[in-house]
C-alpha cells in the first residue's frame, strides 16, 4: 500500500440529487466536459458551458437550444446562480479561480483533474428506468469504476426498467388497499419481490399491475 495513490480520507457521502431545472456550469468543452454535460442533461439539469472551443456534441446541444454556451474563457461571475460546477479545462490557474468563486457563491465544485479540490466526485452510472446504480472508487481508479459499471450493465439488463415500474405500481395498490401499518404491508412487498416477475418480463411477458397485485395477495394468504 505504501506506494499507492490511495490516501485515507472520510468516505464520500453518496446521495441522489434532484437537479431538475437547477443551474449547473461546466468550464471547458473537451471530451471530459462533454461526458459531464451529457449526464447533467440526462438528469434534467439546466447546463451552462463556458469554453473557447467545444466538441461537436456540445456544439450540437447548443444548436438545439439544450444548453447555454459561451464560446470564451472562464470569467469571474460565470458560476452565478449555480448549485454545482465542473472545471474541466485542465488549466491549474483557472481551476483555482473557479474554486475560489465556487466557495464564494456557495456552489459545489468538481475539478476533474484534481480530486483533492473536488467537493464531490462523479460516479460511473448504470441506468435502467427507475434503477440507478452509481459506482465510485473514491477517485482511486476511475477505469475500474467504468469496468464494474460494464459488468453491472450485463447483470442488470433492460428488463429491470419495466420490472421496477411494475413493482412501483403494485406498491401503490398495496398502500391504497391494505390497511394497517408498514408492518402489515411488509409481507405483500416481500411476496411481490419473490414472485419471479422480473424473469417473466425478461422473457417478453407483459404483467398487468392488477394481476400482479392479486398474485401477491394470494401468496400472502397461502402463507
Ligand atoms: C475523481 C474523479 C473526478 C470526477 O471527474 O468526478 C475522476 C478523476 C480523474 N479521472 C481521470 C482519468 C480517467 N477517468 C476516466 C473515466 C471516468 N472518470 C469518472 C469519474 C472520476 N474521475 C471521478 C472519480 C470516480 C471514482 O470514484 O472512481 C467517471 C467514472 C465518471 C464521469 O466522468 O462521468 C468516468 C467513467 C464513466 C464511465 O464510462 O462509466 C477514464 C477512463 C475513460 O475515459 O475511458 C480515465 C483515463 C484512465 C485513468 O487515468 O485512470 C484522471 C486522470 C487524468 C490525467 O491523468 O490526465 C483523474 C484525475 C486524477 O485522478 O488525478
Ligand atoms: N475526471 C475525469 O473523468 C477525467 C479527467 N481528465 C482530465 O480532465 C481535463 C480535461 O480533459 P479533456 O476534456 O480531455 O481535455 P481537452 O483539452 O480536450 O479540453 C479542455 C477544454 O478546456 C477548454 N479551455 C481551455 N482553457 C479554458 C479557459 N480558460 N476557460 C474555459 N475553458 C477553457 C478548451 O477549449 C477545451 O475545450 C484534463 O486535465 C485531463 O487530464 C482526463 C480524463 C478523465
Amino acid at each position: 500500500m505504501s506506494d499507492s495513490q490511495y490516501v485515507a480520507r472520510p468516505a464520500y457521502y453518496p446521495v441522489f440529487v434532484d437537479l431538475t431545472d437547477r443551474r449547473t456550469v461546466v468550464i471547458g468543452g473537451g471530451k471530459v466536459a462533454e461526458r459531464k454535460v451529457e449526464t447533467l442533461l440526462s438528469c434534467g439539469a439546466s447546463v451552462r458551458v463556458v469554453s473557447p472551443c467545444v466538441t461537436d456534441a456540445i456544439q450540437a446541444r447548443a444548436d438545439a437550444g439544450e444548453i447555454e454556451l459561451h464560446l470564451r474563457c472562464y470569467e469571474e461571475g460565470d458560476l452565478a446562480g449555480a448549485c454545482m460546477a465542473y472545471c474541466a479545462c485542465g488549466v491549474p490557474s483557472v481551476n483555482s479561480l473557479c474554486h475560489e468563486e465556487a466557495r464564494r457563491v456557495g456552489c459545489l465544485m468538481n475539478v476533474v483533474d484534481v480530486p483533492s479540490e473536488c467537493d464531490f466526485i462523479v460516479p460511473s452510472i448504470v441506468s435502467r428506468g427507475p434503477l440507478t446504480i452509481a459506482v465510485s472508487t473514491s477517485g482511486t481508479a476511475p477505469t475500474e469504476a467504468k469496468s464494474i459499471r460494464r459488468s453491472l450493465e450485463q447483470q442488470f439488463d433492460d428488463s429491470w426498467a419495466d420490472y421496477l415500474e411494475l413493482m412501483g405500481q403494485v406498491r401503490l395498490l398495496v398502500k391504497e388497499r391494505i390497511e394497517g401499518s408498514d408492518e402489515t404491508r411488509r409481507p405483500y412487498y416481500e411476496a411481490a419481490s419473490a414472485a419471479g416477475w422480473r424473469e417473466r418480463i425478461a422473457s417478453g411477458e407483459t404483467i398487468e399491475p392488477e394481476d400482479a397485485y392479486r398474485q401477491a395477495c394470494s401468496m400472502v394468504e397461502a402463507r
